[in-house]
């Protein structure tokens, strides 16, 4: 037996098309704003990605690259100039920052109502309350994922490893407020693997290669890969993707994403639709 393959694409088209639908009914195309600093590898080219796909479905996007060394006065005072700016109906500063910028006081400075990431507080707190709001995009984009091929939540037991504010929090919270029976599991658990075969949907969020291996699995579960880990190849072959998933497990689970191809796609789709939400609630 070999799990059923849950790939990103199909989900992400739909996701994407609904949002594109819903995009042209508003009077001007949402506007996304995404800010970086520096200029690691990885997001620039997550930007990127988003940028095109952006324009792609109809979207209007702008991105500002800025130094490495941009003071965080500076930042703060672009983000409080995109707030009070109509035209912009959406405001993404890409993660991680450098160390000199407090994240804390940027996701702060973003008016909840452009906060297409959902990473404010005051959003944080109505995803826990289970009140309509933007939700982070990694973790909404699992959730349509698995709606999408018909997997069920409600009454479930989801096993989420990883504890970040990103994907882990937002996600046991999404699940929660789908009544599944939730465990959040993080570096200080005891007997992972003993938790982690309790689950029928399991959700691996941490950054570790292949930490997820056969035997932590129940036989037919979901497993939902978010890591995307670059491994250097063998030597000095070209760099590769990989999950937190063990390649292996895909023998004993019943259904499994693939990375890259998975939950990639989900998340930017997310951020696109969280973009036209946020312009639609802006119209009103
Ligand atoms: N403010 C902020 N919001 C984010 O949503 C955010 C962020 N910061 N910082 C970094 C993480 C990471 N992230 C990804 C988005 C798409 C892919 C994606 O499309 N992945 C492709 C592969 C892409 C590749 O080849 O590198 C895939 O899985 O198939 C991956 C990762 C968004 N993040």
């Amino acid at each position: 037996m070999t799990a059923r393959l849950l790939p990103g694409a199909p989900a992400a088209e739909a996701l994407l098309a609904d949002a594109s639908a819903r995009a042209a009914r508003l009077p001007a195309p949402p506007h996304l704003v995404m800010v970086r600093l520096g200029d690691d590898p990885a997001s620039v080219s997550y930007v990127r990605g988003k940028d095109r796909k952006a324009r792609e479905v109809g979207l209007t996007s702008t991105v500002y690259a800025l130094p490495e060394t941009t003071p965080q006065a500076e930042l703060l005072d672009l983000i409080a100039r995109l707030n009070a700016d109509d035209s912009v109906n959406g405001i993404l500063v890409q993660l991680p920052l450098p160390a000199h910028v407090s994240e804390q006081a940027v996701l702060h400075a973003i008016d909840p109502r452009k906060d297409v990431d959902g990473f404010h507080p005051l959003n944080v707190g109505e995803l826990w309350a289970g009140r309509p709001a933007l939700r982070p995009c990694t973790p909404a984009g699992i959730l349509y994922l698995l709606d999408h091929y018909g997997i069920p939540v409600a009454g479930q037991r989801a096993v989420v490893v990883g504890r970040s504010h990103i994907v882990g929090r937002p996600l046991a919270g999404l699940l929660l407020n789908r009544d599944a029976t939730v465990t959040v599991t993080h570096s200080r658990t005891i007997d992972l693997g003993a938790v982690t075969r309790e689950a029928d949907l399991l959700c691996v969020a941490v950054g570790q290669p292949h930490l997820i291996t056969p035997e932590m699995v129940r036989p037919g579960a979901t497993v939902i890969d978010v890591g995307i880990n670059r491994v250097p190849g063998e030597n000095g072959g070209k760099a590769h993707l990989t999950g937190d998933v063990d390649p292996e497990v895909a023998r004993v689970a019943g259904a499994i994403t693939p990375v890259p191809g998975g939950v990639g796609p989900m998340t930017i789709a997310q951020l696109l639709a969280n973009t036209v939400a946020a312009a639609e609630m802006q119209a009103r």
